[in-house]
């Protein structure tokens, strides 16, 4: 059903090599009056991006950093109050996926805006207004803030190991069946569905099938082409005003393999795996295509190559589609028995 949503895009992206020396200005910007400045990064990331960014903003403003140790709602939470009760004016994301949807959160509960600086290639959340968190029991999808601006400094990104940068390549692949899956619902539930962010994250996922050698060469070239796919994936959400375009049945199998087995592979790694699996169920021929890009970039293509055992990815599969519902794919109400689990797993070589 077609619904009235506000299309919120970034105002300013600004990237290439040095970017992150543009902060001042994106925060004069934002508000020449802001106060106190909240920064939200990883241990690892504080020390690749977080420290640089602090010290920019160090003459600038009163500079609070918090450290995000997992995507969950309540450290969302936790570090949402703390933004409350120090009066941040402006949050700023600095680090890989589960930092800026933390950041992202921060904003959304302090109605304040946030800068997204990513320092890793490896998802699409890094424009998108969407936060996926894990809740008790599921992940949700949570409609946020879009990021006012993004600071992608590829001096910093090209540091990322590769296995970031490969799973940026992995979430975007995913974008073949998140398309397939809301093209099917619009069809079966009459669900809203865009017809233009649908083909723009489809750009996303055509585009790194097209790069995938330069991108897998580990080149500036390559890396400028993914994090602008990536970009340009969360734009899709933007404009869609629910991550759709980006997040289908093969993202469900993801978020279920975090429940069955958690933090056992990257985001992307294991949406790349899904894609195999539910091109492989819609009869679509690319899921062979989609395994060889992986194979010849070194994305991993078996349960067991990341680190999965055969019980656990079979799990995933069936309990797929009960993570969230209301979302219909491919996988539809009832899901896959243990039976045909088994089979594709087989068949696609991932057991
Ligand atoms: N909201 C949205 O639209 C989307 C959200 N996502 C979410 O994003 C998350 C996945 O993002 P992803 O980046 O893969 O995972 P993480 O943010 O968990 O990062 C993975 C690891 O890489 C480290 N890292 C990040 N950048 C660097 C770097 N430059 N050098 C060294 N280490 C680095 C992180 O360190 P540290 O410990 O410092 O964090 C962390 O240990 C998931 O939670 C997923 O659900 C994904 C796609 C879209
Ligand atoms: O990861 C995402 C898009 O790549 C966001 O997806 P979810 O809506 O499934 O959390
Ligand atoms: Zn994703």
């Amino acid at each position: 059903m077609e619904s009235i949503h506000r299309i919120i895009l970034p105002s300013k992206v600004i990237i290439g090599p040095g970017a992150i020396k543009s902060i001042g200005e994106v925060i004069n910007e934002v508000a020449g009056r802001l106060k106190n400045i909240g920064v939200v990064t990883g241990e690892n990331t504080y020390r690749i991006g977080g420290r640089i960014v602090e010290e920019y903003l160090s003459g600038h403003s009163k500079v609070e950093t918090w450290i995000a140790g997992d995507a969950s709602i309540s450290t969302a939470e936790k570090i949402s109050l703390k933004a409350r009760e120090s009066n941040i004016g402006l949050v700023i994301g600095v680090g890989g996926g589960r930092v800026i949807d933390i950041a992202k959160y921060i904003a959304f509960k302090n109605n304040i805006d946030v800068v997204s600086v990513p320092l890793a290639p490896s998802h699409d959340g890094i424009a998108s207004p969407f936060a996926s968190l894990k809740g008790t029991s599921r992940p949700t999808s949570i409609y946020t803030r879009t990021p006012f601006a993004i600071i992608a400094d590829t001096d910093l990104i090209s540091t990322a190991p590769r296995r970031l940068i490969l799973s940026g390549v992995g979430d975007l692949l995913g974008k073949l069946v998140a398309v397939k899956d809301w093209r099917l619902a619009h069809k079966l539930k009459g669900e809203y569905y865009g017809e233009y962010a649908a083909q723009l994250a489809l750009l996303s996922a055509k585009h790194v099938l097209k790069y995938h050698e330069l991108i897998g060469s580990g080149s500036r070239e390559g890396l400028r082409i993914l994090v602008e796919a990536l970009i340009s994936s969360g734009v899709a959400m933007c404009i869609a005003g629910s991550s759709r375009p980006a997040s289908g049945s093969e993202h469900l199998f993801s978020h279920a393999l975090d429940l069955v087995a958690p933090g056992r592979a990257l985001h992307g790694e294991q949406v790349a795996l899904g894609t195999i699996i539910m091109l492989y169920i819609y009869g679509d021929s690319r899921w062979r295509l989609v395994r060889d890009v992986m194979q010849r970039i070194g994305l991993p293509t078996t349960a067991r190559d990341l680190g999965f055992s055969p019980e656990e990815v079979v799990k995933a599969l069936t309990i797929a589609h009960t993570i969230r519902p209301e979302r219909y794919t491919i996988l539809g109400e009832t899901g896959l028995t243990q039976e045909a689990a088994y089979r594709i797993l087989r068949e696609t070589g991932i057991i």
